[in-house]
């Protein structure tokens, strides 16, 4: 390891994913005695956390290693934190940051878990963050892969992708998420990274709605298969690597948040397909759908960059109202017939 080990590591959010990786790194820690403190919205979260070593809302009874503390003061939890993992919805992170990151000590580096793409802007979290904090892009890294957080609770095994401009930075911070049950890969490519996680939300969300109507597994792998197609254009338009998109940030995310009951987006998709409103979904979800805020945001990179992207702009409609769940499957099947490989 070339940086020494952080004197402690603050993490914002004590939501699924927030709390999850809390423990992923506490356990991955707790041999060197650093300690893991929680930012939790709700004093009585942060007081669970703290006390009980549970937080029951988003993990039900999962313990949380000792080396876990928690509290409602964003100063405190950041005070001494040489590592800040940030774990809020993508579109508060801004208005968050702003609050928070005067906070920060001078040498931080930030770790972003967060899915999303800023509505308006069309930004990813970590160039909100370069933005807003004005920390260079060494200090700045995103983690991404096949990491639903309960399974994860649970120990059940998985990798992942800590990405970062910044070699050392990158494998500094997997260092220091290696568990038992956990095993973090490095990339430098941190748009590819990135973007994958953001766009298998939306294509999560039409994979649900197949599912909600009843359709079987030939349409949802197409839906899948030709889903990364259109990532991968994106990706490749805006600088990023193909080859990261058939890795874990790519194809292994998208395929488990497709298949996955667990998933917020892929039950927001189905609950769609089955006929609700977008607002009685609103109202059933209590936890982040990324996607559903995020899926304006890519088709509007997509056409800023001439990038052809039919499922997000059908799943996009369909939330905007102006395309019924019914009437997807034919406007993506009367397209144009093309080649497989073309990249529009
Ligand atoms: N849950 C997962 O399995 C998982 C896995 C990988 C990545 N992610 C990503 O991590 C990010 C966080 O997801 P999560 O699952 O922890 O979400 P969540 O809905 O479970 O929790 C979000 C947390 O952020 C807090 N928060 C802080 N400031 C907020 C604000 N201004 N407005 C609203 N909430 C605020 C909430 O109180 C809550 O504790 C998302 O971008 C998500 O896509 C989630
Ligand atoms: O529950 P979702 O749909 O937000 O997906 C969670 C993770 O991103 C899966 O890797």
């Amino acid at each position: 390891m070339t940086k020494p080990l952080p004197r402690k590591i603050a993490v914002m959010g004590a939501g699924s994913w927030g709390t999850t990786f809390a423990k992923v790194m506490a356990d991955a820690v707790a041999e060197h005695n650093i300690q893991v403190e929680i930012w939790a919205r709700r004093e009585d979260a942060a007081v669970e956390i703290r006390e009980n070593h549970t937080n029951s809302r988003y993990l039900r009874n999962t313990k949380l290693p000792a080396n876990i503390s928690a509290s409602s003061d964003q100063q405190a939890v950041l005070a001494g934190a040489d590592l800040v993992v940030l774990a809020i919805p993508s579109q508060s992170l801004r208005a968050e940051l702003d609050k928070f990151k005067e906070f920060f000590e001078p040498e931080v580096t930030v770790l972003s878990l967060m899915k999303g793409l800023e509505r308006g802007t069309d930004m990813r979290m970590s160039q909100v963050i370069a933005e807003v904090s004005g920390l260079p892009e060494e200090r700045i890294a995103v983690l991404s892969g096949p990491n639903l957080a309960m399974e994860i609770a649970r120990e059940q095994p998985t990798a992942s992708v800590v990405a970062c401009s910044d070699e050392d930075t990158a494998g500094w911070i997997a260092q220091l998420c290696s568990a038992a049950y956990f095993r973090p890969y490095t990339n430098d490519d941190v748009l590819g990274v990135e973007l994958g996680g953001i766009v298998k939300n939306v294509i999560a969300l039409a994979v649900g709605m197949c599912d909600g109507m009843g359709m079987g597994d030939n349409t949802k792998s197409t839906v899948i298969t030709r889903g990364l197609a259109e990532t991968m254009r994106l990706v490749l338009a805006l600088g990023g690597r193909m080859e990261t998109l058939s890795g874990l940030s790519g194809l292994g995310d998208l395929v488990a948040t497709c298949s996955s009951s667990l998933s917020r987006n892929n039950t927001a998709g189905r609950l769609l397909g089955q006929g609700l409103f977008l607002e009685e979904v609103n109202d059933r979800m209590s936890q982040t759908a990324e996607g559903i805020k995020s899926a304006r945001a890519v088709l509007d990179l997509s056409r800023a960059n001439n990038v052809e992207m039919p499922i997000t702009e059908a799943v996009v409609m369909v939330l905007e109202g102006t395309l019924s769940v019914e009437n997807m499957a034919q406007r993506l099947l009367s397209r144009e017939l093309k080649s497989e490989g073309e990249q529009q």
